[in-house]
């Protein structure tokens, strides 16, 4: 991997990061103000709740303003560091307060037009005349008429703003006719990003809190150096991980090439026997590496990285020429035995790769009619690609080719499919054959795919047997081919050929009669 390419996952990993971060942050932000919100309205509740307790302990059988109560009010003051005065009020008049005993004085206008409605309670701020100070006014409803608790406003103020600071938000309270209760403008006027707003549920007032622009920097930046260490730690991880992925890739691919023009790739042969008599009626090729280093190698480390680089079609040609070989060799015991090659859809909507297919066959007679070919059910049949498909079978269908579905009933290939491609034999998905002996649902899903297969007059072959008792439950279920461990393992051509030759002998058969026998035809 060149050192620009390295460089630029870098930058992308840190840039990555960093948006990650700043939506992380805005998340918690966003959270931190709902929560805030939440806890500056039951504060304010709780200072509420507190005096209102206190008012409702008074005794209201006697007159609001007799001289006990009016002492209880003054105790009330003295140990509350932020209510200034509490007053009785009834018929718009002052009748009395903590102070003044029944001067019965009206109330000002600006304190009446906010105190005309029906609610239980009253909140809002204004400017007292008789005290002079600008305060909060909480009215609690008492007998015939409102106690007016006046708390003192600049400490409200102080006490909101240390609240909303302390939680990294700004914060608003109104009543709910909208006047102010802390006036928070100058600080929530400019670049809001995120707000909330929470009403009381008792009370007749909600806070508004949020972030502004310039919250969320400082925020932002207090997290900084701690994420920036994380999202360069994390960057270099990554980058060295895809460099090193990229690097691995690119000698796996080299290494490949280099197998394909040294001719290292082998296929094992594993064979596919009658359900009924045992008999061999062909092998499926696997293909394996035979590594100079590492020896025999399994497709799994090599088919996904091949398949994607197309290497896979050299190395599929190269089988193919091999067998043609060994199945020559093949043929003196079993002339009529079938070998099976994996191939991928893909190759066979290629026209070109499909013409090197049939060139292939044509130089080696011994492969016409005598091979099948393979491809899995799970690549998706793209309804662009059928047409080509179907077209690319047909072509191989000329020089004697075979079609097999490989892991038949794990895909997406709907009937019509089937039907359109018709296939000669369904290799039925291991997965189904090994369940079905255990489990019942699996059982009439195995018994399904059988009977559906028979229908569209395909053979079929139970992937994977391992067992007897598999065995003779495929058979019971009318699957004419096995092909499993229970059989044989995968196994090189060598061994392939000589497992063949001792079942010829062993069987005591003329070796005419027995190439007859092994020949049954697809
Ligand atoms: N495109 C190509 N793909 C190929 C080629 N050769 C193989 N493959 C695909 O690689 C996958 C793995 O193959 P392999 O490791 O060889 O495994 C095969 C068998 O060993 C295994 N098997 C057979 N019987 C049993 C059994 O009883 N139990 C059990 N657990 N496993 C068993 O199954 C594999 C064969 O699968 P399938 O092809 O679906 O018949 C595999 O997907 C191959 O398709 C190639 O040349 N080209």
């Amino acid at each position: 991997m060149k050192h620009s390419h390295t460089a630029k996952i870098l930058l992308f990993t840190l840039i990555l990061g960093l948006i990650i971060d700043i939506a992380w942050v805005k998340q918690v932000a966003n959270k931190n103000t709902d929560n805030s919100i939440s806890y500056l309205v039951e504060s304010i509740e709780f200072t509420l709740e507190q005096v209102e307790a206190q008012l409702t302990q008074l005794d209201h059988h006697s007159l609001p303003c007799s001289t006990e109560n009016r002492q209880k009010l003054e105790d009330i003051i003295f140990n509350s560091s932020v209510i200034q005065e509490i007053t009785y009020i009834e018929n718009d008049r002052f009748i009395c307060s903590d102070r003044d005993h029944n001067n019965q004085q009206a109330i000002d206008n600006k304190h009446l037009k906010l105190t005309d409605n029906s609610s239980d309670y009253i909140i809002y701020r204004a400017t007292s005349e008789r005290r002079n100070v600008e305060g909060i006014f909480f009215m609690v409803p008492a007998n015939n008429g409102w106690y007016q608790v006046l708390f003192n406003a600049r400490y409200m103020d102080f006490w909101i703003d240390e609240l909303a600071d302390h939680h990294q938000v700004f914060a608003c309270f109104k009543s709910n006719n909208d006047n102010a209760l802390y006036n928070c403008e100058n600080k929530s006027s400019k670049h809001i990003v995120y707000s909330a707003s929470k009403q009381s549920a008792k009370y007749p007032f909600h806070a508004v809190g949020g972030y502004t622009n310039q919250i969320f920097f400082k925020i932002w930046f207090k997290q900084l150096p701690y994420a920036a260490l994380i999202i360069i730690s994390l960057s270099c991880i990554v980058t060295l991980t895809v460099h090193a992925y990229f690097n691995w890739r690119h000698s796996l691919l080299n290494d490949i090439q280099r197998g394909i023009e040294r001719k290292e790739f082998i296929a094992y042969y594993q064979p596919i026997v009658d359900a009924n008599t045992n008999h061999w009626h062909g092998a499926e090729l696997l293909v394996r590496w035979n590594h100079p280093k590492s020896g025999i190698i399994t497709p799994a480390e090599f088919i996904p990285a091949a398949e994607q680089s197309g290497q896979i079609n050299q190395i599929t040609l190269q089988l193919l020429e091999r067998a043609a070989y060994e199945k020559s060799t093949i043929n003196e015991l079993a002339p009529n035995s079938y070998i099976s090659v994996n191939v991928t859809a893909s190759m066979i909507t290629n026209t070109d790769y499909v013409e090197s297919l049939i060139g292939l066959i044509k130089q080696y007679p011994v492969l016409q009619n005598n091979v099948v070919l393979e491809f899995t059910e799970r690549e998706t049949f793209a309804t662009a690609e059928l047409g080509l498909l179907l077209s690319g079978m047909e072509r191989l269908r000329e020089v004697g080719v075979r079609w097999a579905l490989d892991d038949f009933g794990t895909g997406y290939a709907g009937l019509s499919t089937l039907q359109t491609l018709s296939f000669d034999i369904l290799k039925i998905d291991r997965t189904f054959v090994a369940s079905s002996v255990t489990d019942a649902i699996t059982h009439s899903i195995l018994g399904n795919i059988a009977e559906m297969g028979l229908e569209l007059n395909c053979t079929l072959v139970a992937e994977g047997v391992e067992t007897a008792e598999e065995a003779e439950h495929v058979a019971q279920l009318g699957i004419q081919r096995c092909q499993g461990f229970y059989y044989a393992q995968p196994m090189p051509y060598t061994d392939y050929f000589a497992a063949l030759k001792k079942r010829i002998k062993t069987s005591n058969t003329h070796l005419s009669e027995l190439n007859e026998n092994l020949g049954i035809p697809l």
